[in-house]
């Protein structure tokens, strides 16, 4: 084996987080794994992060993403967070992932490179700290799909398989994601600061905030309710997105919802296939807390506490402190409403606006539920005038609506290609349907036949191209009518 300074991966470290107080985190190594194999690695990512590729493909390259070496720079450690678990708080923490360091890219960015199943942490209770194969791969593929539609996310670097099982109902292969974020605060680091820290270690944790993700509000005179006010606004923003593309992140839990806006934590989550604002993907999920259509809600909920952890350093008086927070949050739904209506209007191909936009919208909407048409397909046909053989479009109902949605087109002074252009760039062609998502991790970890998930990345990093290859990735699953199926263990 080359000694590790020879492999030159291009690691380059700075370390940020450990200069926080020691109670946010604990330093740990990786647990090192029999036999580490390289499954995937994403060659844009790693070129942008400034990697040497073809270190990494290497057999020390698998052994390092694997965590069995440590590269020069790196400072593992599990970072210590609590959250509200579907309405009841607990403490977490970092139970089988671990910050390897902070990644100054050649533009320099400063990203978080960690490990997710790299083995128990102080933090990891009952858990062994692992994670299998197929939750991991899932992770990467839908990560870099929601990267490739435009919505804020944390990436995949690699997966590595480790040669050892993990026990979950069955014996599965383990893995190791390597993730990369803007950073891994989530409002629930600001909640174990809050109910376990001091006041000056919530107050410095902010200021890290501030400093790493809102530098623009740093010198403002409430910087603190700044903090909060920029988070609001990228979470308006966000969750938007994801309406916009019809996903559903599964556990909105408040230790998986980040300070820097970007989507974390790949479990159970789809994207909608038949339009309907009930839709619960999580099994766990009996009563639909996290469904399609109460995330906007959901966000604001776990925005209010976040909130929550900030009111000491909002103001000294605790009533005005209340009440600036209470603004604050008052206009989430607001803020979001408005990005979603902007984002729906291109959808349709619409550049100004007009007052009954959003009856034409939620018409529409009403129509897909009502004969459960696909959310993805029917705003696609809608942009290649092709519209598909669906009851939908065969009603006289939907004929109403879309001559006046053409009426609605008639008055901007756009012209018709400029619409189809705008509707193509905002109605993606294809998105990972779970299905496919559950077809290719069927071939990968069954047969270990990649094939089909690397066509199936291929697609999905440019679901806006509107080619032919998509087509078959477009096709609904069999069982359209029936209850999402999850992909189980994690
Ligand atoms: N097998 C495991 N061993 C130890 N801890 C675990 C294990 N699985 C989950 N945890 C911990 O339980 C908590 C909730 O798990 P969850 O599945 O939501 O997160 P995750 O997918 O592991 O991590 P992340 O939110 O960083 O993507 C996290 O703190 C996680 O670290």
């Amino acid at each position: 084996m080359t000694n590790k300074k020879e492999l030159n991966t291009g690691w380059n470290f700075d370390n940020s987080y450990t200069n926080l107080p020691n109670s946010f985190f604990t330093s740990v190594k990786p647990n090192p794994v029999s036999s580490p194999k390289l499954i995937i690695l994403n060659a844009p990512l790693a070129a942008e992060l400034g990697l040497n590729i073809q270190a990494l493909q290497s057999e020390d390259g698998a052994a390092s993403l694997a965590g069995n070496q440590i590269p020069e720079g790196a400072f593992p450690l599990a970072q210590a967070y609590a959250g509200h678990q579907f309405g009841h708080f607990t403490m977490l923490g970092d139970g089988r992932a671990m910050l390897l360091g902070e990644q100054i890219t050649p533009e320099g960015k400063r990203v978080d490179i960690q490990f997710k199943g790299s083995g128990r942490t102080p933090y990891s209770r009952g858990g062994d700290g692992r994670a299998a194969l197929g939750p991991m791969l899932r992770e990467y593929i839908i990560s870099e799909a929601m990267h490739a539609l435009g919505i804020p996310t944390t990436r995949s670097l690699a997966v590595v398989s480790t040669g050892e099982q993990v026990i979950r109902e069955a014996a599965l292969p383990g893995a190791i994601l390597t993730r990369v974020a803007a950073s891994h605060l989530r409002f629930g680091t600001f909640q174990y600061a809050a109910k376990w820290g001091t006041a000056e270690e919530i107050r410095s944790l902010a200021d890290y905030a501030l400093k790493r993700h809102y530098p623009d509000v740093e010198e403002d005179e409430n910087r603190y309710l700044s903090l909060l006010k920029e988070v609001i606004k990228r979470h308006a923003m966000l969750i938007a997105k994801w309406q916009l593309a019809g996903f559903i992140h599964g556990v909105m839990n408040t230790d998986n919802m980040t300070i820097s806006g970007e989507t974390i934590d790949y479990g159970p989550c789809a994207f909608m296939d038949t339009y309907d604002p009930e839709t619960v993907f999580s099994s766990i999920d009996v009563q639909g807390r996290y469904a399609y259509g109460n995330q906007p809600y959901i966000a604001g909920w776990n925005l209010a506490r976040f909130a929550e952890t900030l009111l000491p350093m909002l103001h000294d008086d605790e009533e005005k402190a209340i009440q600036l927070a209470q603004e604050a949050i008052s206009e989430f739904i607001e803020l979001y409403r408005r990005n979603w209506l902007s984002g729906m209007r291109a959808k349709l191909g619409l550049f100004n606006e007009e007052q009954q936009d959003e009856s034409l919208l939620e018409n529409l909407l009403s129509m897909m539920k009502e004969y459960r048409a696909d959310y993805t397909n029917t705003f696609r046909a809608l942009t290649i005038d092709n519209l598909e053989d669906h009851a939908l479009f065969k009603t006289e109902e939907f004929a109403q609506w879309h001559e006046l949605w053409q009426a609605r087109l008639g008055r901007q002074d756009e012209d018709e290609s400029s619409s189809k252009q705008l509707m193509k760039s905002s109605n993606p062609a294809v998105i990972p349907r779970n299905h496919r998502v559950e077809e290719a991790l069927e071939a990968a970890v069954k047969q270990d036949d990649y094939s089909v998930m690397e066509r199936l990345l291929g697609v999905l990093s440019n679901p806006y191209a509107h080619s032919p290859e998509q087509e078959e990735f477009c096709t609904l699953p069999p069982d359209s009518l029936g209850p999402f199926r999850t992909f189980c263990g994690t």
